[in-house]
């Protein structure tokens, strides 16, 4: 907690009516504060940074129809009042993206950014003990809502560290840029996509990207380097018809039941993989099977004596970066929707994990790559604990970044949390939530502080 905030509470506390004697009871306490590195923030200003998160968590930017309108206003006014330059880009009539920032005092050098998306995935209210949009807290300091893990706490926390770096007078020598961007939970490609190939981000030069990442179970945090690219695919088989007291080959049924049992046998084979501690979540070939459509419908449900003669099925396929891209192109096109047994496949979505010269898209996590030691310092010296790299297993807006060959790690300041992005009763303890902004503060430092060797150190402004 900055000094500042620390006198004004004890000036607030000599005009109130204590008596001068329980203020010097209290001295101590505030000494120790002081010694302690001034870590934590004052009850006020505690429940100040809860209501903030709160009121960000009850806009509704529920996908398909997120309010962009409201989450654009109240960034807007916190921008404001942390006198941070802020802009609205719509690079899609609708879709916002808010771009904030706070100038670095070294101009030459390159900036970092920042990433939060402002959109949440839907939620089914009579599942949620607390409503989903609610922001409630329980005895135990959860605070409930859509969006608590995935990822309006990071969007918060990024601008309650900026706070606290203002008040403790800190100077940032690189530019900091924060992007609140909306439809990552549909693709990002309205948000993150256009802001990324944009000529205002040319013109941010931006070195550094850090976006979402995914919350631990145990006490080491997180840090992804990569992602999996999804493939949605679609299979259809046909067939001929027939009675439903016939047994026959070929039906399009039979067909895709034949697929469906390759596909799973595939399926367990990579979570065999993964169950055995042989390969971790982010190195193997994830699938599940989302839907499935056939049938003949009638009032009454679907016609019972018929074999159809049209059968679906679709897949959430995810593929790692270091995966046999061909090999599984193949398996799709001859085990899992071969044209011999009548059937046929289409991509909803097909991203590559590679880049365009087919090389893995990676963040090095080696020497090489000074902001991967500066985030596990940073970590380090707030007290965090981290584990190994990971690969997420999930498409974020960072992949964009990564495309451009920029650093981006995945990040969510997250221990001792229950995994619950996209799920039920989505919640974030108030406790975690402070020990994140803890954390970006430090990272905040360490990275705008950053000066590659070679440099002097001495800005270009004090030559
Ligand atoms: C590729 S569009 C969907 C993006 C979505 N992102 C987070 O969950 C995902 O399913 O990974
Ligand atoms: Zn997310
Ligand atoms: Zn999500």
């Amino acid at each position: 907690m900055p000094v500042i905030e620390l006198l004004k509470s004890m000036e607030k506390a000599c005009n109130s009516h204590y008596h001068n004697q329980s203020l010097l009871l209290l001295l101590p306490l505030f000494l120790s504060l002081l010694v302690a590195g001034l870590a934590f923030p004052t009850q006020d200003e505690q429940s100040q940074i809860i209501s903030r998160f709160q009121q960000y968590l009850q806009i509704n930017t529920t996908q398909p129809s997120p309010d962009y309108q409201s989450s654009t206003q109240f960034l807007l006014s916190q921008a404001n009042s942390l006198s941070l330059e802020s802009q609205v880009i719509e690079f899609v009539k609708g879709k916002p993206v808010i771009l904030l920032k706070w100038p670095g005092s070294d101009l030459s050098l390159p900036s970092i950014l920042l990433n939060s998306h402002m959109d949440v995935v839907p939620f089914e209210p009579s599942k949620w003990t607390h409503p989903p949009l609610g922001a409630y807290i329980d005895e135990g300091g959860n605070i409930f809502g859509r969006g608590s893990q995935d990822m309006k706490s990071v969007g918060m926390q990024y601008l309650e560290a900026i706070r606290r770096l203002k008040l403790s007078g800190f100077q940032p020598k690189r530019s900091l840029y924060l992007s609140f961007v909306p439809d990552e939970e549909i693709g990002g490609y309205d948000g993150a996509k256009k802001l990324a190939y944009s000529d205002v981000f040319k013109d941010m030069n931006v070195e550094i990207v850090l976006d979402e990442g995914l919350p631990s179970t145990d006490e080491n945090y997180r840090l992804f380097y990569a992602e999996t690219a999804p493939w949605w695919l679609v299979i259809k088989s046909n067939g001929a018809p027939g009675h439903g007291a016939k047994l026959y080959d070929n039906s399009a049924m039979e067909n895709l039941l034949k697929s469906i049992e390759s596909i799973r046998r595939f399926r367990a084979s990579q979570f065999d993989l993964l169950k055995a501690g042989l390969k971790s979540k982010g190195d193997v070939i994830s699938v599940n099977i989302v839907f499935l459509k056939a049938g003949t419908p009638s009032p009454t449900g679907f016609v019972m004596n018929l074999q159809p003669s049209e059968a679906e099925a679709g897949f959430d396929i995810r593929v790692p970066p270091t995966a046999d891209i061909e090999s599984l192109e193949k398996r799709i096109e001859e085990e899992w929707a071969p044209a011999s047994r009548n059937m046929t496949f289409e991509f909803k979505q097909k991203a590559t994990p590679h880049d365009d010269l087919g090389r893995p898209l990676i963040t090095a996590t080696d020497g090489s790559n000074p902001w991967w030691t500066l985030i596990e310092e940073a970590i380090k010296k707030a007290n965090g604990k981290i584990g190994k790299p990971e690969i997420l297993t999930g498409a974020t807006d960072a992949r964009y970044y990564r495309q451009l060959g920029l650093t981006a790690i995945g990040f969510l300041p997250m221990t001792n949390t229950p995994f619950l992005l996209h799920d039920h009763n989505e919640f974030l303890n108030k406790a975690e939530y402070f020990k994140g902004i803890n954390v970006y503060e430090s990272i905040i430092k360490a990275y705008t502080s950053y000066i590659p060797p070679g440099r002097d150190g001495v800005s270009r402004d004090e030559l």
